[in-house]
């Protein structure tokens, strides 16, 4: 399932709308009902409204009544495993837990496994509100 997920993650790469960045990255999600939802990057020419491809794909996801993720795929062509924005680290959080797979990975095929933990340590949680 891992390779597939990232084979998955690579093709929805082919629809980033990046004409700013030129930056194209794709993901892919896992969800309980064994169903794989990919998104990509879509910038706007007001730049700060753009969205990421984790995000794209989680939005995806739970858009569709999904509300867990088993593993999610990021790729993009970078030198190392992707990384991850702070925003989507974020936005993980809500919907993975310790047992959620983590794949970021390259065109060159480097790919780590990290943990909801590892990327997010401490963060902000429906439990943290009173
Ligand atoms: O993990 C990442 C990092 C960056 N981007 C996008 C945002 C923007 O469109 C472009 C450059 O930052 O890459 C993602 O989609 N995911
Ligand atoms: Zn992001």
């Amino acid at each position: 399932m891992k390779e597939q997920l990232i084979k998955e993650a690579i093709d929805a790469r082919k629809h980033a709308h990046i004409p700013y960045s030129h930056f194209a990255v794709g993901a892919a999600v896992l969800t309980g009902s064994k169903t794989i939802y990919k998104g990509c990057n879509i910038e706007n020419a007001s730049y700060g409204l753009s969205n990421c491809a984790e995000r794209t794909a989680i939005f995806k996801a739970v858009s569709e009544g999904e509300h867990v993720i088993e593993a999610i795929a990021v790729v993009a062509d970078t030198e190392g495993p992707v990384s991850p924005c702070g925003a989507c680290r974020q936005v993980l959080a809500e919907f993975c837990d310790e047992n959620t797979k983590i794949y970021l990975t390259n065109l060159h095929g480097n790919t780590e496994e990290w943990t909801m933990e590892q990327l997010l340590p401490g963060a902000f949680r429906s439990t943290d509100l009173t």
